[in-house]
């Protein structure tokens, strides 16, 4: 085992098994270290969605997994094949040790609970030696974490904004405080203001507790700002991963100088692919600005 990586995925592949079949997900081998963003970029329907679903297993028919391993080296020490372990288990190791947060997620709290409840409720499940008065000290303090505030508490889901929900799920993915967080398109819904705010808070919560994170998103520009890393996936293999850095200034493939080259904020007045100079908090600077 290595302390350095957190998830090893090699060779997976996934099939939606209809006429004819859709090859998803096709041979992606990649490691993930221990405290990095990974992002995960490329165009509608090159399978992130699909990847990081089958990953925490969450597919349904007629999505099948047809070969491969993802491997979770666990801070204790073991090394959890995710593919070798039960329904139960898997579903304990999802919000323990790997919880997501998907585009839609704020839509999906329950309309006549209080989030306070809601947050209560996963640690009562999981963590069933905590005392009413330590749940509750804890809901506040990831309210507090996120932005929300604890006097939110008692509020219900309509009574907040969507950045606010977005942020409470947000709070429910870190409170058993997982090794690793999934995020597909977490702020996509948000305005752009809110959007970064988010990012900046999932950016300082990863220092304060060194978890993994992988980001999915369609938008390039933004990975580049906050990823350690990028995967780059086009028809459902990884065809670059580099770091952001890397991947910015000396793409190797032509894909993803393409890539590049269609987001305007990256490119010149020719449409070509400008090569910035970085600056030394380490953003990348491009044409018309930092981003
Ligand atoms: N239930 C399904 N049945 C058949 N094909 C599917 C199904 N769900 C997804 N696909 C196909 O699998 C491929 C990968 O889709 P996926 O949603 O993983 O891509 P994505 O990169 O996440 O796209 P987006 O950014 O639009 O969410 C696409 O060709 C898609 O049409």
């Amino acid at each position: 085992m290595s302390t350095d990586n957190l998830l090893t995925v090699s060779d997976f592949s996934v099939v939606y098994d209809v006429d004819p079949p859709v090859e998803a997900v096709r041979d992606v081998t990649f490691t993930l270290r221990r405290g990095e963003i990974l992002g995960l970029a490329g165009e509608s329907g090159c399978g992130k969605t699909t990847l990081a679903y089958g990953l925490q297993r969450l597919l349904r028919p007629p999505a099948v997994i047809t070969a491969g391993s993802a491997v979770f080296h666990d801070e204790g020490g073991a090394d959890i094949d995710l593919n070798a372990l039960t329904e139960r288990e898997m579903r304990q190791f999802r919000w323990d040790k790997a919880s997501m947060v998907f585009q839609g997620a704020m839509n999906a709290l329950n309309p006549v609970m209080a989030v306070g409840r809601q947050i209560d409720d996963i640690l009562s499940t999981h963590r069933p030696g905590m005392g009413r008065g330590e749940r509750r000290a804890q809901a506040a303090e990831l309210l507090d974490l996120v932005g929300v505030g604890r006097d939110r508490l008692r509020s219900y889901p309509h009574e907040l904004s969507g950045g606010m929900r977005q942020r409470v799920m947000i709070a429910m993915a870190l409170a058993l405080t997982p090794q690793l967080m999934i995020m597909d398109e977490p702020t996509t819904a948000l305005d752009v203001l809110v959007q970064r705010e988010i990012l900046r808070q999932i950016s300082d919560l990863r220092e304060q507790f060194g978890f993994s994170v992988i980001f999915i998103t369609h938008d390039l520009p933004l990975l580049l700002e906050i990823s350690d890393r990028i995967a780059v996936m086009r028809e459902g293999r990884i065809v670059e991963l580099d770091t952001a850095e890397n991947i910015y200034h000396h793409a190797r493939h032509e894909y993803t100088r393409r890539l590049l080259g269609s987001f305007p904020s990256l490119t010149g007045e020719r449409g070509g692919f400008v090569r910035g100079a970085h600056d030394d908090d380490g953003a990348v600077a491009v044409a018309g600005g930092t981003i």
